[in-house]
């Protein structure tokens, strides 16, 4: 017998990260080949916007999933989230001539704690948010605390692109294929701060750290190009990343919800403490997931290069994170 349907809500649907996501969830590479889903998409209450809407809708439509149980067009989030499973939430402000990351934190806390007041009032009690809209981190952190009735757990941001730009890079370097790589993390905030550690990776279960054995490469070459990788997709596209972001969003989820087994992945989650990290702060943590929960890789030994650059990026979070607090 075929699965029941789920609801996924996906906003900022008919930006350019919407249009990588879409067919791929419609297609079932997010959720299984078993899983039929209903796409509730989500766009703003904007004459351009909608039609855009419209176009992507009538592509999904013209590709004949067979998973694609039904589609719906919103543009206010207490219909597009009502009873929904799985939240993507892409659509946020872009950063604009002249703006400062301040601004940009407040434009965005005003969409984030509506989204996240509505997924409180409508959505699934087990809804499974990710957050991908810039500031992520913070974003996902303004609207876990916007919804307190549900699980604080159920609310992540988007780090996986990072791993995913970290594996790449020492596949490169070490002259190994990506598939075979383990244990890579990437702590903190989605940013130039964020601090991709390889101390606990293999191939093939030799550790990568002594195949390089460099840490001047480390400090200087590695985390500085996975740092500032997506400047370098701007710079180099003229427009951000989005075929990629894509497509890290769906190995979230998919992990997610379908399980890593062994494997580490990693999410931004909000913190239990782990590590030092006070509660509720939205960091990327190693996790491994089962049976729809993630559980973080705890104990894993921190020197103090790793300690100074997890203090970094903690310090920028905390920072974002009191610039929202009178908003909250
Ligand atoms: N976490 C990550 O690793 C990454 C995050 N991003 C971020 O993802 C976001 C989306 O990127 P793109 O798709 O390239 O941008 P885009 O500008 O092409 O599309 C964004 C869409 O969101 C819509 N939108 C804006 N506010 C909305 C709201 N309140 N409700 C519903 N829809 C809304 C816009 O109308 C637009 O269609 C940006 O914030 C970008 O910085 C991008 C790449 C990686
Ligand atoms: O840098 C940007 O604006 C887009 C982004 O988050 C990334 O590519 O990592």
């Amino acid at each position: 017998m075929s699965k029941k349907p789920v609801r996924v809500a996906v906003t900022g649907a008919a930006g350019q990260i919407g249009y990588a996501l879409l067919f791929r969830i419609a297609s079932g590479e997010m959720l299984g080949k078993d899983q039929p889903v209903i796409l509730q998409l989500l766009e703003i209450p904007d004459e351009k916007a909608q039609k855009a809407l419209k176009g992507v809708m009538m592509e999904l439509e013209d590709c004949a999933f067979p998973l694609l149980a039904g589609m719906e067009a919103h543009s206010d989030p207490m219909n597009a989230f009502k009873d929904t499973d799985y939240a993507l939430l892409v659509g946020a402000r872009p950063r604009g001539p002249g703006m400062e990351r301040k601004d940009l934190l407040a434009a965005n806390a005003q969409i984030f704690t509506a989204q996240g007041k509505a997924l409180d009032k409508v959505a699934s009690r087990n809804v499974k948010v990710l957050v991908v809209g810039n500031p992520a981190n913070t974003n996902a952190y303004i609207a876990m605390k916007s919804a307190p009735s549900l699980p604080r757990k159920n609310f992540t941001a988007m780090l996986r692109l990072d791993h995913n730009r970290a594996l790449s890079q020492i596949a490169a370097k070490t002259g190994t294929a990506v598939g075979d790589i383990e244990k890579m993390v990437v702590w903190g905030n989605h940013s130039p701060t964020m601090y991709a550690d390889y101390r606990f990776a293999t191939v093939n279960g030799k550790p990568v750290k002594d195949m390089i054995n460099d840490q001047a490469w480390n400090k200087d070459v590695f985390l500085p190009t996975v740092g500032k990788r997506g400047a370098a997709i701007i710079e180099a596209r003229g427009l951000s990343s989005a075929a990629s972001a894509a497509n890290a969003a769906i190995d979230h989820m998919r992990d997610w919800a379908l399980g890593t087994g062994s494997k580490w992945v990693t999410m931004g989650i909000p913190s239990d403490g782990q590590y030092g990290i006070p509660k509720d702060t939205m960091f990327g943590f190693p996790v491994t997931t089962a049976n729809g929960e993630y559980t973080v890789v705890d104990g894993l030994p921190i020197d103090e290069f790793s300690q100074e650059r997890i203090n970094l990026t903690l310090k920028e979070l905390q920072e974002e994170q009191q610039g929202v607090a009178h908003l909250l």
